[in-house]
């Protein structure tokens, strides 16, 4: 095997994210060694019976001697972590975290740079419903997208960093690409943002009908409902600091959907066959489309001019 990326690395929040990395990173020679620190006595302990790398018993202790620090805690506490963990951390060390959201994660490190660390946020577009240090796999990166936000004017400074951090994440099995934060928000505000809204309120919706008993909503829940379930599943708090700090994006992707959702529903009121034949069949090519590119960039035209306007409307 060749030489690790980064000789010691430090994980901290030992969750899904956490876990994962810290598998990987062993996996595929990507660390000589990991530390991890959480903030749960719990998480620690469970941790602690997972092989995942040496378990700290405080923050500072992970992440003094590590040449990269990676934050995988909820993006509403990576200001306190990020402050807390520069404290500890030594000259040149690169501070990077995979926060959800990228503009406010990215003012969350940086605001808590000393000068003396090299920041650069990041985020894996990989992960499940799932939470917590079981629920971690090593392969979960494998082919996915891995999105560096590094700051702007500062890529001759950070330029070996940026590149230390693609040899990591590549050999995690990732493709990584670089990105403006405020854009990668917009982007994964209807890619990933929106559609997770979605799943938590037809979930809640369907409980809160009156005209069905819950036992009906599990007894007759296959396929379509059941993967909104699934969606549904995924952490509070984590969904919690996603709305919170993509506000804009998301309430602006919202005003798109609720109009479209208007159309749809205009057109069934007024019997508009037509018009749900074409959108539906205009979805289906677009799930063909995402299918045949995998994670794959190769940008689909969703039937849309560069104006965000649907073509011919
Ligand atoms: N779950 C996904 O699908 C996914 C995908 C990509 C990125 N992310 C991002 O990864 C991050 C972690 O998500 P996850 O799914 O691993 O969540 P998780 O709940 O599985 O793990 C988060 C861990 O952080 C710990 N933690 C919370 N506050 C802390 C603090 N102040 N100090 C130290 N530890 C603290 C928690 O105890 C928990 O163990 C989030 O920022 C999320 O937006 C999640
Ligand atoms: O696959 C899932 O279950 C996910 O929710 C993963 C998912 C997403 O694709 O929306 C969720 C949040 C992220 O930040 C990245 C990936």
């Amino acid at each position: 095997m060749s030489d690790p990326i980064f000789e010691r690395i430090a994980i901290v929040g030992a969750g899904l994210i956490g876990s994962s990395i810290a598998r990987a990173a062993t996996a595929y020679g990507a660390a000589g060694s990991v530390s991890l620190y959480d903030a749960s006595d719990d998480v620690r302990a469970r941790a602690e019976g997972l092989d995942l790398g040496n378990v700290t018993a405080t923050l500072a202790d992970a992440v003094q001697d590590a040449d990269c620090v990676i934050l995988c805690v909820p993006v509403g506490a990576l200001a306190p972590v990020a402050k807390a963990a520069v404290a500890h951390m030594k000259p040149g060390a690169i501070l990077t975290d995979v926060g959800s959201v990228k503009k406010q994660a990215a003012e969350a490190l940086i605001s808590a740079d000393n000068g003396a660390v090299l920041i650069i946020p990041g985020h894996p577009i990989a992960g499940t419903e799932q939470s917590g240090p079981e629920a971690g796999f090593p392969t979960l990166f494998k082919g996915a997208w891995h999105i560096l936000t590094p700051q702007d004017g500062k890529d001759a400074v950070y330029a070996d960093a940026v590149q230390k951090l693609t040899d990591f994440w590549t050999a995690l099995g990732a493709k990584v690409e670089t990105m403006d934060p405020a854009r990668h928000d917009r982007v994964l505000a209807i890619t990933s943002h929106l559609p997770h809204l979605i799943a938590f309120n037809i979930v809640s919706t369907a409980f809160d009908m009156e005209t069905v008993e819950e036992g009906e909503v599990v007894k007759f829940s296959a396929g379509g409902f059941r993967d909104f379930t699934r969606i549904a599943a995924s952490d509070p708090v984590m969904w919690r600091d996603v709305f919170l700090n993509n506000k804009e994006a998301v309430l602006e992707c919202l005003g798109r959907f609720s109009e479209d959702l208007a159309a749809l529903q205009r057109a069934i009121r007024w019997g508009d066959g037509d018009f749900l034949m074409q959108e539906f069949t205009r979805a289906r090519t677009i799930r063909k489309a995402v299918i045949d590119a995998g994670q794959d960039s190769g940008a689909v035209n969703f039937g849309r001019n560069q104006n965000g306007v649907k073509d011919g409307g």
